[in-house]
């Protein structure tokens, strides 16, 4: 805990490495296999005690204002749930230093979510299990645990129900940020036109279900940025939602050409667009095509990361350390205080 009390946690952003998606369900989502890869673009999240009852939230970062500050942040719910689960009354402060693209298919407000989670349970001590702050995530979206969770992990059920995979190796990728966001649920219903339209149906009794790709799942475990690469083209796996991604903004088509002739490994929408996603050989030739995403005028931005990287992590102990070694105190001379008063 930092002297005024506070909580600060980083989290990470995702790319979903596959993403396949099953039909529609009756309760309006889609069953997937969705291989998970955190990557170091990073939001922090803070806990601050308050004086008075209730939660608020302040954002600060390039794409902060279109960060709504109202009980719709997902941190805020976080916080709420938590707190409802407990018993307590809320009295924090949430800040958001936000890096993660807003509306970009990196999963920032899920990343915001996990946040607030860890530091409110670190800020009021609530002693819950890892099991329970999963379970609070799963309640709070699909993809909010994975980014309490970290690393890479294949999701199943809508994408909540996860099992951790082996990364055998950093990867290294470009994203390159478009203007404007797109909504996940606009995205999954034009998946669903598109089947529509194209006749094979879009309920789950017309979609085989998903699975993941066991050359790609081998790629990750190998480390092997080649490997991966062919998974992702030749070898069929990917992103099923990058097409209806398209529909809605035909632009990322031009965005994708260009990241392939700077050279990029492969290219891919990032889950429900619009960031696209480079996969590189290194960090130099990350850094190379980044600078030439940038020049090529299709995108806003061009960002670097390594992937995996870390869950939600706290960076300011808990509760203040206690002592590990206390030192034997000298015996005093008569009439004088100990060199060290006891703890
Ligand atoms: C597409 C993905 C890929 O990881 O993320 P993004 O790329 O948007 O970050 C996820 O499936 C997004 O997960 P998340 O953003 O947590 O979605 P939720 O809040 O649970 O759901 C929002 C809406 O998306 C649709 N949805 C979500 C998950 C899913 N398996 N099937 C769906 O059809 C539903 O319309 C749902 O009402
Ligand atoms: N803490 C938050 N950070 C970003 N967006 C949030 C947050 N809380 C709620 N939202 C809402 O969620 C939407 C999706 O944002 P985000 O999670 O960044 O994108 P995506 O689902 O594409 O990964 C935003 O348009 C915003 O209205």
């Amino acid at each position: 805990m930092a002297e005024d009390g506070s909580v600060t946690v980083r989290v990470p952003a995702k790319v979903n490495v596959q993403l396949a998606v099953g039909g529609l369900r009756p309760d309006g989502f889609h069953d997937l296999a969705n291989v998970f890869l955190a990557v170091g673009l990073h939001d922090e999240i803070t806990a601050a005690p308050a004086g008075a009852p209730g939660i608020t939230v302040t954002v600060t970062g390039p794409d902060a204002g279109q960060v709504p500050l109202d009980r719709t942040n997902l941190a805020v719910r976080a916080a709420e749930l938590l707190a409802a689960r407990h018993g307590i009354e809320p009295r924090v402060r949430l800040h958001i230093a936000k890096d993660i693209p807003v509306a970009g298919g990196m999963a920032g407000g899920s990343a915001d979510a996990a946040g607030a989670l860890l530091a409110c349970d670190a800020l009021w001590d609530t002693g819950a299990s890892r099991e329970e702050l999963l379970d609070i995530c799963a309640e709070l979206g699909s993809d909010v645990p994975f980014s309490l969770l970290g690393g890479a992990a294949l999701g199943r059920g809508r994408g909540e129900l996860l099992t951790p995979l082996d990364v055998g190796g950093t990867f290294h990728w470009v994203f390159a940020v478009a203007d404007g966001g797109l909504s996940t649920p606009a995205v999954y219903r034009e998946c669903d036109r598109l089947r529509e339209v194209s006749g094979t149906g879009a309920t789950a009794t017309d979609i085989p279900d998903p699975e993941p790709s066991r050359p790609l799942l081998d790629a990750l475990a190998a480390g092997d940025p080649a490997a991966l690469a062919d998974a992702l083209t030749a070898g069929g796996a990917g992103n099923d939602l990058q097409a209806a991604a398209l529909s809605l903004r035909p632009s990322l088509a031009d965005t994708l050409a260009a990241g392939t002739r700077a050279g990029a490994l492969a290219g891919l929408v990032s889950g429900s667009g619009p960031t696209t996603a480079f996969l590189a050989g290194s960090a130099r030739e990350a850094e190379l095509l980044a600078g030439a995403l940038r020049d090529s005028g299709t995108c806003r931005t061009a960002r670097v990361a390594a992937s995996p990287a870390a869950g939600a992590t706290l960076l300011t102990p808990a509760r203040t350390p206690a002592p590990t070694a206390v030192p034997v105190p000298e015996p005093a001379p008569p009439g004088t205080a100990p060199a060290h008063p006891p703890a």
